[in-house]
């Protein structure tokens, strides 16, 4: 690929067992394991892509969802461009807990306008038919939490894994474009709930 490119930090949480480090691996090599172990503490691969003309390399971090690796994780939220707040489809605990996943990484990335920042949350295992949580009712959550962009992927199957992957990014450029924007002599109105895409100003 040629062109500067621009180093994006995207980050996974969710419960263990959501499907985590199956997408990031999906996205990145391919391939799929039936039989993955649980990720201890944090791993990371790169991908290079190009969204909308930008050249971009993806930094995808993988973190361990199961709550005694909460302090190993925990100290990689920082800098992360986006957040993909993942739950399963076919586990209910997964999805109810998506609002601690979202306020964990709120506070231990010291995000200062949570309002602004890009999380995107993705319904993994939808190849799966013994569904617990509807689409409808993972779509209410993300348009009362913060109007999220919401996805349902399988890793098994490759479904909208990439697609995935690339609204993470233009969640990110969205929210660079309208900071740009605004600094351009506009004044940011941190009132006016606005989102990315939208006016800020
Ligand atoms: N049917 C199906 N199984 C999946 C899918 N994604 C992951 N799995 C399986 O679910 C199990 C857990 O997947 P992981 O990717 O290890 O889950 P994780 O969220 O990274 O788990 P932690 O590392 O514990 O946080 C594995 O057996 C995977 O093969 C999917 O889309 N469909």
């Amino acid at each position: 690929m040629s062109g500067k490119s621009l180093l994006l930090k995207v980050i996974l949480l969710g419960d263990g067992g959501v499907g985590k480090s199956s997408l990031m691996n999906r996205y990145v090599t391919n391939k799929f394991d039936s039989q993955a172990f649980h990720t201890i503490g944090v791993e990371f691969l790169n991908r290079d892509l190009e969204v909308d003309g930008r050249f971009v390399t993806l930094q995808i971090w993988d973190t361990a969802g199961q709550e005694r690796f909460k302090s190993l994780r925990t100290p990689f939220y920082r800098g992360a461009d986006c957040c993909l707040l993942t739950f399963s489809v076919d586990d209910r605990q997964s999805f109810e807990n998506l609002a601690n996943w979202q306020k964990e990484f709120i506070y231990y990335a010291d995000v200062k306008d949570p309002e602004h920042f890009p999380f995107v949350v993705l319904g993994n295992k939808v190849d799966k038919e013994d569904r617990q949580v509807t689409t409808e009712e993972a779509q209410a959550w993300c348009m009362e939490n913060g109007d999220y962009p919401y996805l349902e992927t399988s890793a098994k199957d490759d479904t909208n894994v990439t697609v995935a992957f690339e609204e993470a990014v233009r969640q990110v450029l969205a929210v660079e474009e309208q900071l740009e924007h605004c600094m351009l002599g506009h004044t940011i109105d941190l009132n006016s709930g606005s989102k990315a895409g939208s006016s800020c100003c």
